[in-house]
């Protein structure tokens, strides 16, 4: 049997958004404290005994957490033109996260973003 260690980091961030085309009062800017859980994967183990040191995934997700945070994140790019709802930000983090983290011997299992204590998405993309 393949082992298979999943370790997760979470990290936060704080904007603000505006939902175009929403039907409802998330249409006008608002806030959130938003948290990012990212999952990576690990086959097998460094040296160490590590999948990765967790210090390597929170400062990846950080430096992507800081282009958001305090930001409007309508003036953001992509969410200039992308609609910055939790599936596009956690699809956001999931991807620019791969792109750094990514190895032959670890990757990208999922983001969570969690908008509110009561409402996340999970996202994730078939290898
Ligand atoms: N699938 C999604 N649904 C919603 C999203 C989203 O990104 N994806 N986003 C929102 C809004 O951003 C909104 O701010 C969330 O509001 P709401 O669910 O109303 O959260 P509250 O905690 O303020 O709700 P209460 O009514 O106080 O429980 C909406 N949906
Ligand atoms: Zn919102």
């Amino acid at each position: 049997m393949a082992a298979r260690y999943t370790l997760k980091v979470l990290t936060e961030f704080a904007s603000a958004h505006t939902l175009r085309e929403y039907p409802g009062a998330c249409a006008r800017m608002h806030g959130h404290n938003w948290k990012v859980e990212t999952e990576v994967d690990a086959g097998a183990l460094d040296d160490v005994g590590m999948g990765v040191d967790f210090k390597v995934i929170k400062d990846a997700a950080r430096r992507i957490g800081e282009r958001l945070d305090h930001r409007y994140l309508n003036e953001v790019e992509p969410f200039t033109e992308v609609n910055p709802t939790a599936e596009n930000i956690a699809a956001y983090f999931y991807r620019e996260l791969a792109a750094e983290l990514n190895n032959d011997r670890i990757h990208v299992r999922s983001v969570t973003l969690w908008e509110t204590d009561r409402a996340c998405v999970r996202y994730t993309e078939d290898h």
